[in-house]
């Protein structure tokens, strides 16, 4: 190993993680320097390393580690693994783990750096969140997570830079789940009649859309998530994403339901709950869209269904887009806007490479 050497180890390869090691191969090749060296990677079962730090070629390392009798070290041995390496080393949190992101600040703490799309850990306690940010400043280590809101569109650092150049964020609202903006888009499209909700979502799973588990879409956690991150980067102490006003589209029917699998497979039963919501907003000529906002001076934040006419910007998004309107001070009664993809593998681990170009900057 070289100082011009940085370690990189990667935990999930699914379909942001298989994204994310293609888009790494490509950055290697075009950033020899450092030279980026994948030491480690694993799944929830199998994992590929070596005691030498040994590059693990990225283009075989998927098969490599289907093929690996090797399991994962436990995080503290990791953390270890990775904090006696003679180079910096860069932790991808490509999981949707809280064990995994309750463990960053023994990571940062000795000096290893955090890239991850995984919410979990900026949308947990607000004790977590202290801790992270603690550890890091301590160390030095860099921790970045773009993609843990609008998947790669630039909308945590461009709210950074709002707060850090002195603007003040009054509101911020818009459709924030790539998965909710595909099924309304296309269960209750602004022209035409529209899906089934239960296809649709079935759809929204298969496109790499959802969550591993989709009830966590579908529940309204996930947007609770992305918005208590971006309260508490805005500069209200959110305590957790429950503790606001969060709608579910669960229906009551399927709450005990024990698997994802289970639940997908009895969904269709109760597309007549969804069809209701839908009539009630065409009988006012509008559409239903699934939307958050956060009132910063009165501290509200909440997560829901509101009607929307056809013509109004978040009616008439396309596809996995979100929208996003950061209202500030310096930007007045025109909000900055940011809109496109907020779900996929590809648009995710775009976030999740370009933070690790972050870190090595
Ligand atoms: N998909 C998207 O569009 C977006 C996703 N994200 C976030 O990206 C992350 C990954 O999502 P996605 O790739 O779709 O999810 P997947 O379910 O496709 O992949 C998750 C991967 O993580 C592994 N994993 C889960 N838990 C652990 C663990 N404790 N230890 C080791 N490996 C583990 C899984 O292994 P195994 O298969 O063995 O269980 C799998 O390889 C999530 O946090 C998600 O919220 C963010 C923005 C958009
Ligand atoms: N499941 C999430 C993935 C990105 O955060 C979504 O649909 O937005
Ligand atoms: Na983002």
């Amino acid at each position: 190993m070289t100082s011009k050497q940085v370690l990189i180890a990667i935990i999930g390869a699914g379909g942001v993680g298989k994204c994310f090691l293609s888009q790494l191969e490509v950055l290697a090749r075009k950033r020899p320097s450092p030279q980026l060296s994948l030491c480690y990677i694993c799944t929830s079962k199998k994992a590929l390393y070596s005691s030498d730090y040994s590059a693990i070629a990225t283009d075989s390392a998927l098969s490599t580690l289907g093929s690996s009798s090797q399991t994962p070290l436990e995080l503290p041995k990791l953390a270890d693994y990775l904090a006696s390496a003679q180079s910096k080393a860069i932790l991808i949190d490509n999981t949707s783990s809280q064990d995994v992101a309750d463990a960053y600040p023994q990571f940062l703490s000795r000096g290893v750096s955090i890239v991850t799309p995984n919410k979990k850990a900026f949308s947990g306690s607000y004790k977590l969140w202290q801790d992270i940010f603690a550890a890091a400043a301590e160390s030095g280590a860099k921790v970045y997570h773009e993609s843990s809101v609008g998947a790669g569109l630039p909308v945590i650092s461009t709210l950074k830079d709002l707060v850090d150049t002195g603007d003040e964020v009054t509101k911020i609202e818009g459709v924030f789940s790539g998965t909710m903006s595909f099924l309304f888009n296309s269960f209750a499209p602004t022209s035409g009649s529209g899906g089934k909700w239960s296809v649709e979502v079935k759809k929204a799973k298969e496109l790499g859309y959802t969550e591993p588990d989709p009830r966590d879409d579908l529940n309204g956690l996930d947007v609770a998530r992305k918005l208590t991150i971006l309260a508490r980067l805005a500069g209200l102490p959110v305590e957790s994403p429950t503790s606001f006003p969060v709608q579910s589209l669960i229906p009551k029917e399927l709450e005990s339901v024990s698997s994802g699998d289970e639940f997908l497979q009895r969904l269709p039963e109760f597309d007549s709950q969804m069809e209701e919501t839908k009539a009630a907003a065409e009988k006012e000529g509008k559409v239903v869209r699934f939307v958050g906002s956060i009132d910063v001076a009165t501290k509200q934040v909440k997560v829901g269904l509101e009607k929307f006419d056809r013509s109004h910007p978040i009616a008439a998004l396309k596809g996995s887009d979100n929208i996003i309107s950061f209202y500030t001070k310096r930007y007045g009664s025109n909000p900055l806007i940011i809109q496109g993809a907020g779900a996929g593998g590809e648009v995710t681990a775009m976030g999740v490479t370009s933070d690790l170009i972050k870190v090595l900057s």
